[in-house]
């Protein structure tokens, strides 16, 4: 048999981060700071809200429903939305169900971007942005967050890597069809501001380019700060398409339940990916995420919400861990927002050698070396760049801190005894 088996859409995008990390963290981790995913449970409003659709009267909930989202899901994210973004929403037409976060945004690059399109993408990014674009044919287009840290000698913070206005301009072109805004950002937790997001705005506008804006992390904000829609700016509605997910959003990332909000001239040709694909996604999943919803309306900026107490405790978890990453020398990069914070590994490099010319990036190396041998597993900054700019930040790695206190003080514990044995 000598015919290519493999469709050349493929081509470049076989490899990916969390396969092959999630492995090394189950054969070696002792700690797993490593992928996005919480190890306290799932609220009990949620669970509850599960456990009465699985064993209530309505047998149905075992069976198909409607294909853009379940009726329920479908309403309540709609009145949800229609009181962020203050506009009216239908809940049929403005909202779609997806499979987690990850299919709302196959859905958006495979109905929205063409060959030879181009998608700007801002660095670093979460990692699936790349070969979605590409698997839909378009071309990505790299403009980095530059770090510019603070005079004062205080700790970065995420809000300290900012885009050069004039680089941001220069790459929308007559080919540039969209651009993926992740805010808050994964992995450094920027929160991007009113005048980023206007930048932005006045751009996409210019341009006549959508903005594809993922917002999974949109509850989880700290300091204070307000994470702000950007289709809730002048002109940008017509032109976006808003993510979420509710594995971020209620703890829940094994559920597999996300959305995408935005115009109905957006999310037509969405709807048309999405029947010819995964069609819908678990029924009795999305009747207890619209039941958490119906809560959260309910308790809306109230101290008992969800949405209020998960970036509470969440914000703690953060500022321990700063401080015993600052403890042992790993200067952290101070996360606005997400569960996940980026730290300087150069104090322990001496024990992961370089190797020049390597093909792999120090930080994944290093990253290797550590959770091999020291148990403790986090995600190489690299994993978050494109081939062209992956060696230039590799003094970096990722840890997420969505952990009972236990396992964030078993981390410490191991670099504290590590930086001992220095
Ligand atoms: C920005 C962003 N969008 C989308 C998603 C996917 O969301 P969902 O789980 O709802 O598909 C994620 C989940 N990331 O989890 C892996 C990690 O970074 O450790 C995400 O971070």
């Amino acid at each position: 048999m000598s015919r290519p088996v493999q469709a050349r859409r493929l081509e470049g995008i076989d490899k990916n981060i969390w396969v092959e990390f999630v492995k090394l963290a189950a054969t070696y981790s002792k700690v797993n700071l490593g992928q996005g995913f919480p190890d306290f449970p799932a609220p009990d409003f949620l669970r509850e809200a599960l456990t009465r659709a699985l064993s209530g009267g309505n047998h149905m909930l075992h069976q198909y429903t409607r294909a853009f989202g379940h009726p329920p899901l479908v309403k309540v994210l709609a009145q949800f939305f229609e009181k962020l973004l203050g506009r009216d929403l239908d809940p049929m037409t403005n909202v779609m169900v997806t499979v987690g976060a990850y299919q709302a945004l196959f859905c958006c690059f495979q109905a929205l971007v063409d060959e030879g399109d181009e998608v700007i993408i801002i660095e670093p990014f979460f990692d699936c942005y790349e070969p979605m674009v590409k698997m839909a044919g378009g071309t990505p287009v790299f403009v980095p967050l530059r770090p510019n840290p603070p005079k004062d000698g205080k700790l970065m913070s995420s809000a300290d890597w900012q885009l050069d206005p004039a680089e941001l301009a220069s790459k929308f072109s007559e080919r540039t069809k969209a651009i993926v805004l992740n805010s808050p950002n994964n992995p450094l937790g920027k929160v991007f501001s009113r005048g980023e997001l206007g930048l932005i705005a006045e751009l996409c506008v210019k341009h006549d380019v959508l903005c594809i804006s993922d917002e999974v992390y949109e509850w989880l904000v700290y300091d204070g700060k307000q994470h702000i829609r950007i289709a809730s700016l002048q002109g940008m509605w017509e032109r976006t398409v808003i993510i979420g997910s509710a594995g971020k959003t209620f703890s829940a990332t094994g559920w597999k339940v996300g959305w995408v909000v935005g115009p109905d001239r957006l999310l037509q040709h969405l709807r048309t990916v999405h029947q010819n694909s995964v069609y819908h996604c678990a029924t009795i999943a999305q009747e207890a995420v619209a039941q958490g919803f119906q809560r959260e309306l309910m308790l809306y900026g109230k101290p008992e919400s969800y949405f209020v107490q998960l970036p509470k405790e969440l914000q703690q978890k953060r500022d321990w861990l700063i401080q015993s990453l600052d403890g042992v020398g790993m200067k952290p990069i101070i996360p606005e927002g997400t569960y996940f914070l980026v730290a300087d590994i150069s104090p322990f490099k001496s024990d992961v050698p370089d190797v020049p010319n390597s093909d792999e990036p120090y930080d994944s190396r290093f990253a290797k070396w550590m959770v091999k041998n020291k148990g403790l597993a986090a995600i190489p900054l690299s994993a978050f760049y494109s081939e062209a700019h992956k060696n230039n930040y590799t003094n970096f790695i990722r840890f997420c801190f969505a952990k009972e206190e236990a396992t964030l003080k078993a981390a410490s514990d191991i670099l504290q005894k590590w930086k001992q044995e220095k």
